[in-house]
């Protein structure tokens, strides 16, 4: 049996990564199993990662050959991890690429799929990466600004959240910047009122956003990015274009400063968002799974036709000519994959990953703890992350629950028809459904 005073920690570890796919009996009993076998000779640490790799690859296979292009795979005891990667490519257009992508090339459930190019990125996922999109220069005036910012302002955090009921604390502290007046971002997360610091307080991060909202918005555009939200029969429409107007940054001083297995919360910035990551620092990975079960064989609709384009996103045509394609750009052929197979991205230091919609819905990340990466000259172990969001007004009043705290907005899928008609969001209590914690509360968004 785990000592008691480390058996909560590390069940609240566990919590984290694990997020809400398994009880917390199963976690406890996979943590008491696997300390009796490894305590003698592994840390908690690495007590903790053997239990996350073995819920996560319950099932491993040993590819002969490229898994995602071959089906027929050897079975093998341990879990493996597979590098994939084809001829680095500055990519053009991923849903171009994602419709290309053929049904067989679903990759094999249990394994890790380091994605090592552009891509290769989005061609198994919703994102696209730009590895080197912020010059060597600005990156370091960033991390130098980040650095500082953590050290010396005491915004600088870390979150209590709840999972199953429990409370839980980061390991690494965050921090909110605001592009908005303080009486216009009224965000609270998990229970606490949150304070931003204004973008205006930095001329690299000003700088610096106001070349990540053009430079996603061009993006938005020339995918053909839909971002109105039809929502049940009620539509809640997106006008204008993207702007990253707050930004949570993370900072994890070394490879045990992690954060666990989530989505992005829906609350402020509306379903079907797009979050863009800058990262800067120590190069960690970025590891993404399929949420369990949700919508199998989900269509996933970008574009209807050109006029959605210009009516949702609102920068006039003549700026930048929409090209016609003749399939749309969907995401009906992203290869299925399942819940226990997690692709790792590396996150170098000036790299921007654009995470598109139904990332959030469909999929959770996390930075996982790593015994091995790349370090900075400037930070050594230390990377910081700023992950830029568009906080909507629509948005800005989430119901309070019974708890008088405010809830959280939440993505279900019914059915597998593949049909939008079985995306649903509702509000929902963030404490938990629970006695002790937690209201129960439950309202569709309208
Ligand atoms: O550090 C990262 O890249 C991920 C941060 C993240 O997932 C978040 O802030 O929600
Ligand atoms: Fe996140």
């Amino acid at each position: 049996m785990t000592p008691t005073h480390n058996r909560d920690a590390m069940l609240a570890q566990l919590i984290e990564f694990l997020g809400d796919e398994h009880s917390i009996e199963k976690l406890s009993s996979t943590l008491d199993e696997t300390w009796s076998q490894l305590s003698a000779i592994a840390s908690p640490q690495d007590v903790i990662q053997s239990v996350i790799e073995r819920l996560l690859s319950t099932d491993s296979f040993t590819p002969e050959t490229d898994p995602i292009a071959s089906p027929n795979h050897k079975r093998q005891k341990t879990s493996e991890t597979v590098q994939t990667q084809t001829e680095p490519n500055k990519p053009e257009n991923a849903f171009e690429r994602l419709f290309k992508a053929s049904a067989s090339a679903a990759p094999a459930s249990g394994l890790t799929h380091s994605l090592l190019t552009a891509e290769n990125v989005s061609a198994h996922l919703p994102c696209e990466l730009f590895p080197g999109w912020l010059s060597p220069t600005d990156s370091d005036s960033l991390l130098r600004f980040l650095m500082q910012s953590a050290k010396e302002n005491d915004l600088w955090a870390v979150t209590k959240y709840y999972i199953n009921e429990r409370e839980v604390l980061t390991s690494h502290k965050s921090a909110i910047f605001v592009d908005l007046a303080e009486r216009d971002f009224r965000h609270t997360f998990q229970g606490s009122d949150s304070k931003g610091i204004p973008y205006s307080s930095s001329k690299v991060l000003l700088e610096t956003s106001r070349r990540v909202n053009a430079f996603v918005t061009q993006r938005i555009r020339d995918l053909r990015v839909r971002l109105e939200t039809t929502v049940s029969k009620s539509p809640v429409e997106m006008n204008g274009t993207w702007t990253g107007n707050f930004c949570v940054a993370n900072e994890y001083l070394h490879g045990k400063q992690t954060t666990g297995f989530h989505a992005d919360s829906l609350a402020y910035i509306g379903p079907r968002c797009v979050i863009a990551s800058l990262s800067v620092g120590a190069t960690r990975t970025f590891r993404i799974r399929r949420v369990k079960g949700a919508a199998k064989g989900y269509v996933w609709d970008f574009l209807e036709d050109d006029k959605v384009v210009e009516d949702t996103v609102g920068v006039a045509e003549a700026e930048t000519p929409l090209t016609k394609h003749p399939d749309n750009h969907c995401l009906k052929n992203l290869p299925s994959a399942s819940s226990d197979t997690v692709f790792s991205i590396k996150l170098p230091h000036g790299s921007l990953l654009i995470m598109y919609p139904p990332m959030q819905e469909l999929y959770k990340h996390e930075i996982g703890p790593e015994k091995h990466f790349q370090g900075h000259p400037i930070s050594g172990l230390a990377r910081y992350n700023l992950t830029f969001r568009m906080y909507r007004r629509e948005f800005e009043n989430p119901p309070f629950c019974k708890c008088g705290v405010r809830t959280d907005l939440k993505p279900v899928f019914k059915g597998s028809s593949g049909s939008k008609r079985d995306e649903k969001y509702y509000y929902s209590c963030v404490l938990g459904r629970g006695e002790q914690l937690g209201c129960g509360f439950f309202e569709w968004l309208k």
